[in-house]
């Protein structure tokens, strides 16, 4: 949306995500955990995060600060390292996106601070 555009936070908000999804190269955060491949994922987890759930939400106003998208992206890496066993291509990815994916935020942080 237009707005989402303009506001110079909106558009830091909107870019970290983008850096942050850009990571994922195994692409295995792009949508949700598909639960009629995983039946039991909700057993375990009881509040499921992806990026595409993300993006839905800064479209929709959700996040107004970096904090906010860290959260969600904090989710989402914990769903991923709890549900699936260290052994896993999965745990290993969270692991390695949890780190490059802290200094973006950390970036971020900064650059939201001279923002204002
Ligand atoms: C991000 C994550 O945990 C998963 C992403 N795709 C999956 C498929 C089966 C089980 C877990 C997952």
């Amino acid at each position: 949306a237009l707005e989402l555009k303009l506001t110079p936070v909106l558009m830091l908000l909107r870019s970290t995500l983008d850096q942050l999804q850009e990571k994922d190269t195994a692409k295995i955060f792009t949508q949700p955990v598909n639960l009629s491949e995983v039946p039991d994922y909700l057993e375990f987890i009881s509040q499921p995060m992806d990026f595409s759930t993300m993006r839905t939400k800064m479209e929709g106003h959700a996040y107004c600060s970096v904090a906010d998208i860290e959260k969600d992206f904090d989710l989402m890496i914990s769903n991923c390292l709890k549900y699936n066993s260290k052994d896993t291509m999965f745990h290993k990815a969270a692991l390695q996106l949890r780190e490059v994916g802290g200094a973006i935020l950390r970036h971020a942080h900064r650059q939201s601070q001279s923002i204002g």
